[in-house]
């Protein structure tokens, strides 16, 4: 009976690990096998110098390529820790099975403090994309730009921002067409969800039962409001950013990409002026030069480390690693995540497809997806958004995002694992509502006080840093958190949600049996256990003009550094009000129109030698 019943997910979840394994079997002999591999030019070999390097061919890195390699004058390298994509990265509903598998870094904070009591170790997972399209293949797809506002606080002035996010944007979903807010010919498919629950339209009625009317959130002027989500999507399919960077490339013959190849080092000449990178690739170490300039897009965790080991940051770290000192500038510093929670908090009395009834109409959804593009395959997991300013003020402090399911939805299969989340914890609260319908209306917090840090672990570029984002341990965050549980309340006390048997989840979150059910007490320790991060660190390589308290400038150029720019989620300053996909694609359009234009106005050619760092290291030709 117990099979029968969690048929579906068994299915779901045997069928796709096994089609997993055997992808991940045969990509790893075709990588094994292609000891390089090119777009465009079929070589056998890496040159020993290209005009541009870019580190990391995720979100920003692959954007940044094509863009640079769009005038077809330029060669590009870009270089990119892991391999290339399955088909099976081209389903929404399969992302989360992608975490702890190669294809995701698989990052571990330190032991939280006052946050993550819940999870194993008190330690948040970090999933970050290791492979062609870096996170934009493992990510949930919201594409959600933010609020004017934000950017105001950047120094970046608002028609630019908006020109950048139109540039990066191919709007073909219902605002197709409306051109003052929309971009039609980006490298970024952005469309409609082409499946959602009817827990999504019930969801914005109890929005608008409390004033909260449906609006274009990516306008970023609006008031409070919510809307059916748009994603990174395309016929169903996703969109990820080394899609778009062979479609702006489009055939450039210049445009070099090398996976599976991690970049140890930024060679720097006479301390003020990069000039190439070193490459770890089958075991050896080899060093290619850049003629204009070495862009950084290695991510939030990824970046910070490469400065690091390079000779630039906090000099008391790395001197306490042993490396030498290029540049003193806080890498690594400004750490900040969105926090949310809330998984399982909704029970509904109405049946979903996200249950157990799905068992019946497996077979179909597989043809749906694969003839047709459509059906429960395509859903990114999230079916409707808010943002909503709590405290009052300009800019949204709460985003809410609604699942249609929760963390008991597999069974404990796929997202438990993924997320950590401890036995005790697992056994006592989320095990007992499998079968169950459940939905989740994730509150995050946009706008964190906490600041956290990012530094070297070692020397050795294999080993991860050390992180510590140092969740809720600012009061104001827990303030902000629980106001959204609050509005979580309202909304579930609608006419709309009580149409579905809405209630809050009465069972106590282990370890808050002490407070009273539903008094701040109980929401600030529920929230200290199931603490969880939203994956959108950002910061530790901020943009600023101060080089005490920031690490690039408007430029995007590393202080004191000619030719040498970051260009990632890292330099954000602070977070928007969203997620954080579709700001790092504005920061891509936006900094490789920099570092082209440097190139233009200097008109320099940088004449570099060819020169061996150590004995060791052999060039790549
Ligand atoms: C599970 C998950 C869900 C998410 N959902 C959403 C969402 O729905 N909407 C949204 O807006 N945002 C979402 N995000 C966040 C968003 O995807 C990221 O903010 C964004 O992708 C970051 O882009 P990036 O270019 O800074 O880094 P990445 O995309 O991570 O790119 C960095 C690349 O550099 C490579 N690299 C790193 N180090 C090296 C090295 N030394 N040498 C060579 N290559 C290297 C990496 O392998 C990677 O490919 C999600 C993130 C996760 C993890």
């Amino acid at each position: 009976m117990f099979v029968l019943k969690y048929y579906w997910i068994l299915y779901i979840y045997c069928t796709s690990a096994g089609i997993f394994s055997l992808f991940l079997f045969i990509h790893k002999q075709c990588d094994d096998a292609a000891e390089w591999v090119f777009y465009g030019e079929f070589d056998s070999a890496v040159q020993k110098e290209y005009d541009f390097i870019v580190v990391g061919a995720g979100s920003a890195g692959a954007l940044v390529a094509g863009r640079l390699a769009e005038d077809k004058k330029h060669s590009v390298l870009v270089v990119e820790a892991g391999g290339r994509p399955s088909t099976l990265h081209d389903i929404p509903v399969t992302s989360p099975m992608l975490q702890l598998t190669p294809y995701d870094w698989q990052y571990v904070t330190l032991p939280q403090e006052t946050a993550c009591l819940g999870i194993t170790n008190r330690e948040s997972r970090w999933p970050r994309g290791k492979v062609l399209g870096g996170t934009s293949r493992l990510n949930y797809m919201i594409y959600l730009r933010g609020h004017f506002t934000d950017y105001d606080d950047w120094g970046w002035p608002r028609d630019e921002v908006l020109y950048y996010f139109k540039k990066s944007e191919h709007q073909i979903g219902r605002f197709e067409g409306k051109t003052d807010y929309h971009g039609a010919n980006g490298g970024v498919y952005v469309s409609d969800m082409k499946y959602r629950t009817r827990l999504a339209k019930v969801f914005l009625e109890a929005a608008k039962e409390l004033h909260y009317p449906e609006v274009d959130l990516n306008e970023m002027t609006s008031s409070p409001g919510v809307m059916e989500p748009q994603i990174t999507s395309q016929n169903g399919v996703r969109w990820s950013t080394d899609y778009s960077m062979y479609h702006i490339a489009n055939d450039a013959p210049k445009l070099h990409v090398l996976p599976n190849s991690l970049v140890e080092k930024v060679l720097i000449k006479d301390g003020v002026e990069a000039y190439g990178v070193l490459i770890r690739r089958s075991g050896g170490v080899g060093m290619v030069r850049a003629k204009h300039a070495v862009v950084l897009s290695a991510g939030t965790v990824e970046t910070p480390k490469l400065l690091m080991l390079s000779g630039i940051g906090p000099a008391h770290h790395l001197s306490r690693h042993k490396i030498d000192v290029i540049a003193d500038l806080p890498v690594g510093s400004n750490l900040q995540d969105h926090v949310t929670t809330g998984l399982d908090l909704i029970l509904l009395n109405t049946s979903l497809p996200f249950n157990e009834n799905t068992i019946l109409a497996t077979p179909i959804l597989s043809y749906d997806y694969f003839a047709k593009g459509q059906g429960l395959l395509t859903h990114p997991g999230c079916e409707a958004v808010g943002l909503f300013h709590l405290s009052g003020g300009d800019r949204p402090d709460v985003e809410l995002m609604l699942l249609p399911a929760g963390l008991s939805t597999d069974a404990g299969t796929v997202l438990r694992p993924a997320m950590g989340i401890s036995d005790k914890l697992w056994s006592h609260y989320f095990a007992p509502l499998v079968g169950r319908q459940v939905a989740s209306m994730l509150p995050k917090l946009l706008h964190p006080k906490s600041r956290g840090c990012l530094r070297l672990r070692s020397a050795n570029p294999e080993d991860p840093p050390i992180i510590n984002p140092r969740y809720l341990a600012h009061p104001d965050d827990i303030k902000t958190l629980t106001s959204g549980i609050r509005l979580i309340e309202k909304l579930i006390n609608t006419a709309a949600m009580r149409g579905l048997g809405a209630e809050l989840n009465p069972t106590p979150m282990p370890g808050c049996e002490k407070f009273a059910f539903n008094s701040d007490q109980y929401w600030e320790c529920y929230l200290r256990h199931l603490t969880l991060t939203a994956y959108h660190p950002v910061g530790t390589c901020r943009m600023g003009s101060d080089p005490t308290d920031s690490v690039v400038g408007h430029d995007l150029r590393v202080h004191g550094i000619q030719n040498l720019y970051v260009i990632d989620a890292s330099i954000m300053p602070s977070l928007p009000s969203g997620n954080t996909n579709a700001a790092v694609l504005m920061i891509a359009e936006k900094g490789a129109d920099i570092v082209r234009n440097a190139v233009h106005t200097s008109g320099q050619v940088c004449q570099l030698m060819e020169t061996f760092i150590r004995p060791t290291t052999t060039a790549m030709s």
